[in-house]
């Protein structure tokens, strides 16, 4: 454990983070209105991982500076550990942002400091005594293994070594929550994936809530507990990861899970339709075997299929290719056991 005060168990019940009724409206300098966040409603409790996805233009930038208090909502609330961030004089605002770390896409490094000074850097701001800012820079140092780099400059690291820094250094206030900004879309996979483990870590080890914001679906369905999806400044899905990939028809569920890859140019599309079949293991629903002898049973091959356990609910996603004949019998077979089946379209 690197500090005190933070929760021991991964997640809580607790909310750290309340968004209520969270509303930005920005105004052109034409004076047209843009509305970035519509009436935002979003928890994230204690200890565990929150994923933020949205395409370009959704508002997850803007809900990120709410978070810092960076922007100054036009309406709602941005509750944190208890603190209604968004309305505090600027003597408030210092104090308040020493609960949130901030990891960049691009580590944002000092150039002209070390990887131990950078790490030191918000302890410096903040004035610590030094010999807590030694410890604290060490003990991180060996947390996000880069010991033996503590006198290198950012100039002669990898990608994922400065995103490490980035990550020591969002830690060095000992923040309950670290706010992560597409942290691993500079990154090659293998990087990516040592970055995610960290991420894993902080939450695992020292009790830290994350919110990502990412685009990646891959991190959400690797490390988050909790998602949300925002379109046009509105949440349009959120909650528990597994939670959401139960509703297999839903639009997160959809992307969490992808259809599975299939080699066009070995189906016989002239005769066969190709069908996207999807399926969780809850009570009373089939199970995977179940599925696939159901589908033997239509006479439908499998092309490709995915099978996934996340959170604790494991979500299946067959490509399945069956004469376009028997495809409305087969339709009705699946949707009497509750089994989501839907035709691909075939450019
Ligand atoms: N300072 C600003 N003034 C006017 N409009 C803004 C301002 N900042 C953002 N917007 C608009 O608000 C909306 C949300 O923008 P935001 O940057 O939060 O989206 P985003 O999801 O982060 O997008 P991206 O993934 O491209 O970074 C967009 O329509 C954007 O053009």
């Amino acid at each position: 454990m690197l500090g005190g005060g933070q929760a021991s168990s991964p997640v809580a019940s607790e909310n750290i983070i309340e968004l209520i009724g969270l509303g930005k409206t920005y105004r052109s300098e034409k004076g047209q209105e843009v509305n970035a966040l519509v009436d935002v409603n979003l928890t994230v409790r204690r200890g565990e991982i929150h994923g933020i996805v949205g395409q370009s233009g959704a508002g997850k930038s803007t809900l990120i500076r709410c978070l810092t208090a960076l922007e100054q909502p036009t309406s709602g609330q941005v509750i944190i550990d208890g603190t209604d961030v968004s309305h505090l004089k600027q003597s408030q605002l210092r104090e308040a942002r020493r609960n949130i770390g901030m990891v960049f896409q691009h580590a944002n490094l000092l150039d002209s400091r070390t990887v131990a000074q950078n790490i030191a850097y918000p302890l410096v701001l903040a004035k610590r005594p030094k010999a807590e800012i030694k410890a604290t820079v060490d003990r991180l140092l060996d947390f996000v293994g880069l010991t033996a780099r503590a006198n290198s400059y950012p100039s002669e690291l990898s990608g994922g070594q400065k995103q490490r820094v980035g990550i020591a250094r969002a830690l060095a206030d000992n923040p309950p929550v670290v706010l992560c900004d597409e942290p691993t879309s500079a990154l090659d996979t293998e990087t990516t994936r040592q970055i995610l483990d960290l991420l894993t870590r902080l939450q695992r080890e020292l009790g830290v809530t994350i919110v990502i914001i990412t685009h990646e679906m891959g991190v959400v369905r690797e490390i988050c507990d909790s998602v949300t999806l925002l379109e046009a400044g509105q949440v349009v899905q959120s909650g528990p990861l597994s939670e959401i990939v139960q509703d297999v028809s839903s639009a997160l569920a959809e992307e969490i899970v992808p259809f599975p890859s299939v080699d066009y140019a070995d189906l016989n599309l002239s005769r066969d339709v190709l069908l996207d079949v999807r399926f969780t293991s809850q009570p009373g629903k089939p199970t995977g075997s179940a599925v696939l002898g159901l589908a033997s049973q239509l006479g439908a091959d499998l092309a490709a299929g995915t099978f996934e356990t996340l959170g604790n609910t494991q979500v299946g996603r067959l490509a399945l290719t069956l004469d376009r004949r028997h495809l409305s019998e087969a339709k009705a077979a699946f949707a009497a056991q509750g089994i989501f089946v839907k035709e691909v379209e075939v450019a």
